[in-house]
């Protein structure tokens, strides 16, 4: 079934050009919409020069994503705004799970050799037993892309089978790397043995591949999504990663999930946005929209 599954690719590029096409709400519900979007970002950092520090810096943001004062001015400062989760490297999971102690917020930990996958089983297996033991409850695994691009997609449904029992209850998200799957049918196939081997969410992206998350592509992995749902009855997530950095772009992002999946969709249960420096730009339109005026760097802390 998986060998015979071929997607039109003109019909993809013609959905993802309407989609962007649209026109964007104005005004209130622009901002109502944005802060959904704020409260569906695993806020992320993955860089080699990540320390305790920044991470802690990066936990506060997450607690209070957005300005006190702009959310009283906008009524929501009692509604528990606050980002999805938030998402480091393993060395890095006890530092923010030991910050967010006290906060409903989930600590994600990339895993699996993020974000190539190409260290051995063996070692990709501890990484996500370690990062569960350090207090991670979510896990983005990356698929082995070889496997992917030989087609050898029972083995890696096996891989994926091992990853989802090395992480045990914690939420399991896997990442396709679809900017080195090579073409949507790739995709499409990914994201069905992703989700057949036990995935709670399909991710598109690590961040560090030239191709990151891109419409086209979304299209595809929320008709595989779909398709999974009518199939099995079992809604899996979506989360576009990497390089998504404006308050734009995430209207856009959940114009598409509504459209494509459906209000269940619209929350972080089942979508993420992974993004590194989405929320500035979001915060930003969000004190436009309060005071009128676009705020000075100094106005907003940096997420
Ligand atoms: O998983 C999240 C991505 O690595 C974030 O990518 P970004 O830094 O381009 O926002």
């Amino acid at each position: 079934w998986i060998s015979n599954i071929r997607v039109n690719t003109q019909a993809v590029l013609k959905r993802a050009q309407h989609i962007q096409g649209q026109k964007i709400c104005r005004n209130q519900w622009q901002a109502a919409w944005l802060l959904k979007g704020v409260t569906c970002i695993d806020l992320t950092t993955l860089a080699g020069d990540d320390t305790p520090s920044n991470v802690h810096r990066l936990c506060l943001k997450a607690i209070q994503p957005v300005r006190y004062d702009l959310l009283k001015k906008m009524d929501m400062h009692n509604k528990g705004v606050t980002t999805a989760a938030v998402c480091v490297y393993p060395s890095r999971v006890a530092d923010a799970v030991m910050l967010l102690k006290n906060s409903n917020l989930p600590v994600a930990s990339v895993a699996t050799g993020f974000p190539a996958g190409q260290t051995p089983l063996e070692t990709r297996l501890q990484e996500v037993r370690r990062a569960v033991a350090d207090g991670a409850t979510e896990i983005d695994i990356v698929i082995n892309r070889t496997l992917a691009l030989t087609g050898q997609w029972k083995a890696m449904f096996d891989e994926i089978r091992q990853f989802r029992e090395a992480c045990g209850d914690a939420h399991m998200k896997t990442i396709l790397a679809v900017g080195e799957l090579g073409t949507f049918t790739n995709v499409y196939k990914a994201s069905m043995v992703a989700m057949m081997a036990g995935s709670d969410f399909i991710k598109t992206s690590t961040g560090k591949e030239a191709v990151n998350a891109t419409y086209p592509v979304a299209i595809v992995m929320a008709r595989a999504i779909r398709n999974y749902f009518l199939r099995t009855g079992h809604k899996v997530g979506f989360k576009p990663a990497g390089g998504i950095r404006t308050a734009q772009e995430c209207l856009v992002w959940l114009a598409l999930i509504k459209e494509e999946l459906g209000n269940d969709w619209l929350s972080p249960h089942l979508f993420r946005l992974g993004a590194s420096s989405l929320l500035a730009d979001i915060e930003r339109q969000i004190y436009h929209y309060v005071t009128g005026q676009y705020a000075a760097y100094n106005e907003l802390p940096i997420a």
